[in-house]
């Protein structure tokens, strides 16, 4: 049985909100203050758009079969990313199976590797990686989470990450995630306005209901292990997440071993391939590694992650990533629940996490999504047409 081969690979730009989550309009919680490494610049610190984390926009990537069928994907990207999809990626994509998703994968990445490894190449890889998935299951008419293994579970569980844990609660939600909004360079003023609002947000709460602190990449090792006791001492934090940069393992490896014993550490995020989260666990790194499907490698290489944590009893708790993960996470024992990025300005209600570009992006009611929602061919999503697209480069 012979699948349609592949006869078209192209890449576009969107801009507005979707993959690239971080670009959205003003007055959003995603950008109010919250703490990064570029902190220690005064003027860097109230907006994040400021430094630049909205720079790239979204990459969509497109695969077309030769009898017409079209998987698409949507990632972090933009303009660089599409010129690594049209002039170097897509020569090994056209005239080739679709099933050949290994070999494609392989040569993607070591074709690459010198220039590559991680961030925007990688991330190009994975949006061609998450079309070419996403054409597999339209090709074949079933749901990746089929070709995944099927579903362990009847429906995904979901945290919420947004400024507001308290209305994550009253919508259901297993846990809330707060963003860290003062860094080292605000000292011991900013440490304490930390733990104010975390002990806010604890006795808003309840004492039984998930609270966590994303750090975005933006503490020492002596300010995160302060963060840690009187957070786990004075506010109950599940976990702390990704506080030290991806880059220093052996700052999150004593963290780890600093840090109160029941605080979990987490971390992946900015990661990349099985190497990476290899590292990040056999140094002892952290509790929860944390890939993102669209920018650690995309499906096949999630699957190789995911079961090296999975064999060293290490969560796989992907960062939000909509669809993308949410077919794989409903897979995999060692992925008992999954993420969900608030994007609504407040936040105090639930939309879709890269709205406006997918159409069909199930969101979770009561913070659960039922497995029977992803019971659609491939991801199970369609491009939004309304959604201006660019598409900066041709081959
Ligand atoms: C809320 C965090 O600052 C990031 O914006 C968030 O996207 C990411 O770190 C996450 O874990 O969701
Ligand atoms: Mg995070």
């Amino acid at each position: 049985m012979s699948l349609s081969r592949i006869k078209h690979v192209r890449a576009f730009v969107a801009r507005g909100a979707g993959a690239d989550y971080h670009d959205q309009g003003a007055g959003h919680w995603i950008d109010d203050h919250i703490a990064t490494p570029m902190s220690r610049y005064p003027e860097y610190r109230q907006s994040r758009q400021s430094f630049g984390i909205n720079v790239l926009g979204t990459l969509v990537v497109e695969i077309e079969a030769e009898d017409g069928t079209i998987g698409f994907a949507v990632t972090t990207g933009g303009e660089p990313a599409a010129y690594i999809v049209e002039k170097h990626l897509a020569r090994f994509l056209e005239g080739r199976s679709p099933v050949e998703v290994e070999k494609i994968w392989d040569q993607m990445y070591f074709s690459t590797q010198y220039y590559g490894r991680k961030g925007l190449v990688v991330n190009a890889i994975s949006g061609v990686d998450l079309a070419l998935w996403d054409l597999l299951g339209k090709l074949r008419g079933e749901p990746v989470y089929h070709m995944l293994g099927g579903a362990v579970r009847d429906e995904l569980q979901f945290y919420a990450t947004g400024a507001r844990p308290d209305v994550a609660k009253e919508l259901g939600f297993i846990g809330g995630k707060l963003p860290l909004h003062h860094g080292p360079a605000e000292g011991l003023e900013g440490l304490e306005k930390n733990i104010a609002l975390l002990a806010d947000m604890r006795s808003k709460c309840g004492d039984d209901f998930w609270l966590m602190c994303d750090c975005w990449m933006a503490l020492d090792l002596d300010y995160a292990t302060r963060l840690a006791h009187r957070a786990w001492n004075e506010c109950g934090l599940k976990w702390i997440e990704e506080a030290l940069s991806p880059d220093d393992y052996w700052a999150y490896a004593e963290l780890r071993k600093k840090a109160p014993p029941g605080l979990l550490v987490t971390t992946g995020e900015h990661e990349a391939t099985r190497w990476g989260f290899r590292m990040l666990i056999d140094m002892g790194c952290c509790d929860i590694i944390q890939p993102d499907v669209g920018w650690c490698g995309g499906v096949t290489e999630l699957i190789k992650i995911a079961n090296y944590a999975d064999s060293r009893g290490v969560m796989m708790i992907p960062h939000g990533s909509s669809v993308y993960s949410y077919h794989f996470v409903i897979t995999r024992h060692n992925s008992p629940f999954a993420e969900f990025l608030m994007m609504h300005p407040g936040p105090t209600e639930v939309v879709p996490m890269f709205a406006p570009q997918l159409l069909g992006e199930p969101v979770p009611q009561n913070g659960r999504i039922r497995v029977s929602a992803l019971d659609k061919p491939g991801f199970g999503v369609e491009l939004n047409a309304d959604v201006p697209l660019h598409r900066p480069y041709t081959h």
